[in-house]
Protein backbone atom coordinates (compact mmCIF):
# COMPACT_ATOMS: atom_id res chain seq x y z
CA UNK A 1 0.00 0.00 0.00
CA UNK A 2 1.74 3.88 -0.95
CA UNK A 3 1.09 6.80 -0.32
CA UNK A 4 -2.21 8.58 -0.77
CA UNK A 5 -1.88 12.14 0.45
CA UNK A 6 1.79 13.52 1.48
CA UNK A 7 1.75 16.77 4.00
CA UNK A 8 5.23 18.91 3.46
CA UNK A 9 5.15 21.40 5.89
CA UNK A 10 1.51 22.77 4.99
CA UNK A 11 0.18 25.82 6.42
CA UNK A 12 -3.18 26.41 5.46
CA UNK A 13 -5.57 29.41 6.52
CA UNK A 14 -7.89 32.50 5.25
CA UNK A 15 -6.80 35.86 4.43
CA UNK A 16 -3.01 34.81 5.33
CA UNK A 17 -3.98 33.96 8.88
CA UNK A 18 -3.07 30.44 9.38
CA UNK A 19 -5.80 27.75 10.72
CA UNK A 20 -3.22 25.03 10.27
CA UNK A 21 -0.01 25.44 10.93
CA UNK A 22 3.25 23.35 9.35
CA UNK A 23 1.64 20.12 9.50
CA UNK A 24 4.06 17.51 7.54
CA UNK A 25 3.19 13.35 7.45
CA UNK A 26 2.06 10.46 5.15
CA UNK A 27 -1.29 9.18 4.71
CA UNK A 28 -0.91 5.61 2.90
CA UNK A 29 -3.48 4.30 1.11
CA UNK A 30 -6.10 2.12 3.22
CA UNK A 31 -5.75 3.90 6.51
CA UNK A 32 -8.17 4.96 8.89
CA UNK A 33 -7.91 8.42 10.64
CA UNK A 34 -9.98 10.01 13.18
CA UNK A 35 -8.63 14.19 12.95
CA UNK A 36 -9.36 15.27 16.34
CA UNK A 37 -8.67 18.22 18.33
CA UNK A 38 -10.31 21.16 20.49
CA UNK A 39 -12.97 23.41 18.84
CA UNK A 40 -10.96 25.47 16.40
CA UNK A 41 -8.24 23.61 16.26
CA UNK A 42 -8.05 23.52 12.06
CA UNK A 43 -10.18 20.39 11.66
CA UNK A 44 -12.26 21.05 8.90
CA UNK A 45 -9.63 23.38 7.38
CA UNK A 46 -7.05 20.75 7.00
CA UNK A 47 -9.89 18.67 5.33
CA UNK A 48 -11.01 21.89 2.65
CA UNK A 49 -7.13 21.83 1.96
CA UNK A 50 -7.26 17.97 1.17
CA UNK A 51 -10.25 18.93 -1.07
CA UNK A 52 -8.22 21.11 -2.78
CA UNK A 53 -10.60 24.04 -1.74
CA UNK A 54 -8.48 25.82 0.26
CA UNK A 55 -4.87 26.18 -1.82
CA UNK A 56 -2.49 26.24 0.92
CA UNK A 57 -0.62 29.34 1.89
CA UNK A 58 2.44 27.74 2.24
CA UNK A 59 3.96 23.83 2.08
CA UNK A 60 2.29 21.25 -0.05
CA UNK A 61 -0.71 18.36 0.03
CA UNK A 62 0.73 16.02 -2.71
CA UNK A 63 -1.14 13.15 -4.63
CA UNK A 64 1.34 10.81 -5.46
CA UNK A 65 -0.83 9.39 -7.96
CA UNK A 66 -0.86 13.35 -9.37
CA UNK A 67 -4.11 13.89 -8.29
CA UNK A 68 -5.67 11.15 -9.71
CA UNK A 69 -7.41 9.63 -6.86
CA UNK A 70 -11.12 10.10 -6.53
CA UNK A 71 -11.91 11.65 -3.34
CA UNK A 72 -15.49 12.36 -1.60
CA UNK A 73 -15.91 14.85 1.31
CA UNK A 74 -19.06 15.41 3.44
CA UNK A 75 -18.70 18.08 4.74
CA UNK A 76 -20.57 19.15 8.42
CA UNK A 77 -23.83 19.21 9.06
CA UNK A 78 -24.21 22.34 9.13
CA UNK A 79 -23.11 23.46 5.60
CA UNK A 80 -24.86 21.32 3.62
CA UNK A 81 -27.91 23.38 1.88
CA UNK A 82 -31.29 21.47 2.99
CA UNK A 83 -33.76 24.07 1.75
CA UNK A 84 -32.61 22.74 -2.18
CA UNK A 85 -35.45 21.60 -3.49
CA UNK A 86 -34.15 17.59 -4.07
CA UNK A 87 -35.86 13.96 -3.11
CA UNK A 88 -33.57 11.16 -1.52
CA UNK A 89 -33.59 9.50 -4.16
CA UNK A 90 -31.95 12.10 -6.42
CA UNK A 91 -29.56 12.85 -3.79
CA UNK A 92 -27.96 10.05 -3.62
CA UNK A 93 -28.13 10.00 -7.23
CA UNK A 94 -25.81 12.14 -7.63
CA UNK A 95 -22.95 10.25 -5.80
CA UNK A 96 -22.68 8.56 -10.07
CA UNK A 97 -22.49 11.90 -12.10
CA UNK A 98 -18.68 11.18 -11.86
CA UNK A 99 -19.48 8.00 -14.32
CA UNK A 100 -22.67 9.43 -16.33
CA UNK A 101 -22.17 12.94 -16.15
CA UNK A 102 -24.43 16.12 -14.46
CA UNK A 103 -27.34 15.08 -17.18
CA UNK A 104 -26.60 11.62 -18.28
CA UNK A 105 -28.57 8.83 -18.82
CA UNK A 106 -29.24 6.43 -15.43
CA UNK A 107 -28.64 3.09 -16.49
CA UNK A 108 -31.08 0.14 -15.06
CA UNK A 109 -27.61 -0.92 -13.59
CA UNK A 110 -27.12 2.07 -12.08
CA UNK A 111 -30.69 2.49 -10.79
CA UNK A 112 -30.00 -1.00 -9.00
CA UNK A 113 -26.66 0.86 -7.40
CA UNK A 114 -28.57 3.91 -6.25
CA UNK A 115 -31.82 1.21 -4.21
CA UNK A 116 -28.47 -0.58 -2.98
CA UNK A 117 -27.26 2.31 -1.42
CA UNK A 118 -30.39 3.38 -0.11
CA UNK A 119 -31.64 0.20 1.28
CA UNK A 120 -27.95 -0.34 2.68
CA UNK A 121 -28.73 2.97 5.38
CA UNK A 122 -31.94 1.61 5.79
CA UNK A 123 -33.95 4.86 4.13
CA UNK A 124 -36.15 2.25 2.22
CA UNK A 125 -39.84 4.29 1.77
CA UNK A 126 -38.02 7.53 2.01
CA UNK A 127 -36.86 7.59 -2.12
CA UNK A 128 -39.31 10.44 -2.79
CA UNK A 129 -39.36 12.65 0.42
CA UNK A 130 -37.73 16.02 0.17
CA UNK A 131 -34.44 16.09 2.06
CA UNK A 132 -35.86 19.17 3.88
CA UNK A 133 -38.64 17.09 5.34
CA UNK A 134 -35.92 14.52 6.83
CA UNK A 135 -34.18 14.54 10.41
CA UNK A 136 -31.21 15.08 10.88
CA UNK A 137 -30.51 10.82 10.82
CA UNK A 138 -32.22 10.35 8.26
CA UNK A 139 -30.14 13.48 6.62
CA UNK A 140 -27.12 11.87 7.36
CA UNK A 141 -27.90 8.37 6.06
CA UNK A 142 -29.08 9.88 2.74
CA UNK A 143 -25.58 11.41 2.81
CA UNK A 144 -24.05 8.28 3.81
CA UNK A 145 -25.60 6.66 0.70
CA UNK A 146 -24.27 9.30 -2.13
CA UNK A 147 -21.31 8.61 -0.22
CA UNK A 148 -21.30 4.84 -1.19
CA UNK A 149 -22.11 5.21 -4.96
CA UNK A 150 -19.00 7.74 -5.15
CA UNK A 151 -17.30 5.13 -4.86
CA UNK A 152 -13.85 7.09 -3.98
CA UNK A 153 -10.47 5.63 -2.90
CA UNK A 154 -10.32 8.99 -0.27
CA UNK A 155 -13.54 9.75 2.24
CA UNK A 156 -13.17 12.36 4.30
CA UNK A 157 -15.60 12.96 6.68
CA UNK A 158 -16.37 16.15 8.94
CA UNK A 159 -17.95 14.88 12.40
CA UNK A 160 -19.99 12.53 10.60
CA UNK A 161 -21.38 11.50 13.58
CA UNK A 162 -22.60 14.68 15.78
CA UNK A 163 -26.03 14.85 17.30
CA UNK A 164 -26.79 11.31 15.78
CA UNK A 165 -28.39 8.53 17.92
CA UNK A 166 -26.52 5.59 19.07
CA UNK A 167 -28.23 3.43 16.38
CA UNK A 168 -27.69 5.50 13.63
CA UNK A 169 -23.89 5.95 14.61
CA UNK A 170 -23.45 2.48 15.00
CA UNK A 171 -25.02 1.91 11.54
CA UNK A 172 -22.51 4.49 9.85
CA UNK A 173 -19.72 3.38 12.09
CA UNK A 174 -20.28 -0.06 10.07
CA UNK A 175 -20.43 1.94 6.51
CA UNK A 176 -16.96 3.00 8.12
CA UNK A 177 -15.89 -0.04 8.90
CA UNK A 178 -16.75 -1.67 5.36
CA UNK A 179 -14.49 0.76 3.37
CA UNK A 180 -11.55 0.46 5.83
CA UNK A 181 -12.02 -3.06 5.18
CA UNK A 182 -12.26 -2.35 1.13
CA UNK A 183 -9.37 -0.55 1.22
CA UNK A 184 -10.32 2.89 0.78
CA UNK A 185 -8.47 5.83 3.06
CA UNK A 186 -10.82 7.81 5.77
CA UNK A 187 -9.83 10.43 7.58
CA UNK A 188 -12.65 12.00 9.64
CA UNK A 189 -13.38 14.83 11.88
CA UNK A 190 -14.27 13.45 15.47
CA UNK A 191 -14.83 14.64 18.84
CA UNK A 192 -15.91 11.74 20.45
CA UNK A 193 -12.75 10.00 21.77
CA UNK A 194 -14.31 6.84 23.42
CA UNK A 195 -15.86 6.06 19.85
CA UNK A 196 -12.35 7.02 18.18
CA UNK A 197 -10.56 4.76 20.49
CA UNK A 198 -13.15 2.11 19.64
CA UNK A 199 -12.94 2.12 15.78
CA UNK A 200 -10.13 4.26 14.53
CA UNK A 201 -6.70 2.48 14.69
CA UNK A 202 -4.80 5.89 13.81
CA UNK A 203 -5.26 9.66 14.58
CA UNK A 204 -3.71 12.96 14.06
CA UNK A 205 -4.35 15.25 17.49
CA UNK A 206 -4.54 18.87 15.69
CA UNK A 207 -4.30 22.49 17.46
CA UNK A 208 -3.38 24.38 14.80
CA UNK A 209 -0.29 23.09 14.76
CA UNK A 210 -0.03 19.27 15.15
CA UNK A 211 0.16 17.84 18.48
CA UNK A 212 0.93 14.27 17.70
CA UNK A 213 0.00 11.58 14.96
CA UNK A 214 0.21 7.92 15.13
CA UNK A 215 -1.17 5.01 16.75
CA UNK A 216 -4.77 6.25 18.04
CA UNK A 217 -3.93 4.73 21.81
CA UNK A 218 -0.48 6.44 21.92
CA UNK A 219 -1.83 10.06 20.81
CA UNK A 220 -5.12 10.05 22.69
CA UNK A 221 -3.36 10.87 25.90
CA UNK A 222 -4.14 12.69 28.99
CA UNK A 223 -0.76 14.65 28.36
CA UNK A 224 -1.31 15.17 24.48
CA UNK A 225 -5.33 15.98 25.08
CA UNK A 226 -4.21 19.22 27.66
CA UNK A 227 -0.87 19.96 25.57
CA UNK A 228 -3.88 20.56 22.72
CA UNK A 229 -5.58 22.28 24.92
CA UNK A 230 -3.28 24.96 25.74
CA UNK A 231 -2.34 25.28 22.59
CA UNK A 232 -5.36 26.11 21.55
CA UNK A 233 -6.25 28.61 24.02
CA UNK A 234 -2.81 30.10 23.57
CA UNK A 235 -3.37 30.36 19.88
CA UNK A 236 -2.57 34.09 18.39
CA UNK A 237 -5.59 34.71 15.94
CA UNK A 238 -4.08 37.49 14.64
CA UNK A 239 -1.06 35.21 13.48
CA UNK A 240 0.58 36.13 9.79
CA UNK A 241 1.46 32.70 8.27
CA UNK A 242 5.08 31.72 8.65
CA UNK A 243 5.31 33.86 11.87
CA UNK A 244 6.62 31.47 14.69
CA UNK A 245 3.69 31.04 16.94
CA UNK A 246 3.62 32.78 20.53
CA UNK A 247 1.30 32.29 23.57
CA UNK A 248 -1.14 34.90 24.30
CA UNK A 249 0.26 35.78 27.25
CA UNK A 250 3.87 36.71 25.97
CA UNK A 251 2.48 38.56 23.02
CA UNK A 252 4.37 42.22 23.70
CA UNK A 253 1.87 44.91 25.03
N1 LIG B 1 -14.07 30.80 6.04
C1 LIG B 1 -13.31 31.22 7.04
N2 LIG B 1 -12.82 32.49 7.07
C2 LIG B 1 -12.02 32.91 8.07
N3 LIG B 1 -11.65 32.13 9.11
C3 LIG B 1 -12.11 30.88 9.14
C4 LIG B 1 -12.96 30.35 8.12
N4 LIG B 1 -13.25 29.06 8.41
C5 LIG B 1 -12.62 28.79 9.58
N5 LIG B 1 -11.94 29.88 10.02
C6 LIG B 1 -11.12 29.97 11.24
O1 LIG B 1 -10.10 28.98 11.16
C7 LIG B 1 -9.87 28.42 12.46
C8 LIG B 1 -10.00 26.91 12.37
O2 LIG B 1 -11.35 26.60 12.06
P1 LIG B 1 -11.84 25.15 11.71
O3 LIG B 1 -13.28 25.24 11.32
O4 LIG B 1 -10.90 24.53 10.75
O5 LIG B 1 -11.69 24.42 13.13
P2 LIG B 1 -12.24 23.02 13.64
O6 LIG B 1 -11.11 22.34 14.32
O7 LIG B 1 -12.90 22.29 12.52
O8 LIG B 1 -13.31 23.49 14.71
P3 LIG B 1 -14.67 22.82 15.26
O9 LIG B 1 -14.29 21.63 16.08
O10 LIG B 1 -15.23 23.94 16.12
O11 LIG B 1 -15.55 22.50 14.08
C9 LIG B 1 -10.89 29.08 13.41
O12 LIG B 1 -10.24 30.14 14.08
C10 LIG B 1 -11.94 29.63 12.47
O13 LIG B 1 -12.56 30.78 13.01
Amino acid sequence: MGEVLAFRDVTLGYDRHPAVHHLSGIVNAGELIAVCGPNGAGKSTLLKGVMGLLPPLSGSIARPDGGRARIAYLPQAAEVDRSFPICVYDLVALGLWRRTGLFGGVSRADRERIAAAIAAVGLEGFERRAIGTLSGGQMQRALFARLLLQDAEIILLDEPFTALDTATVSDLVALVERWHGEGRTVLAVLHDLELVRAHFPRTLLLARSPVDWGETRAVLTAANLSKARRMCEAWDEGAHACQPERPVSERAA
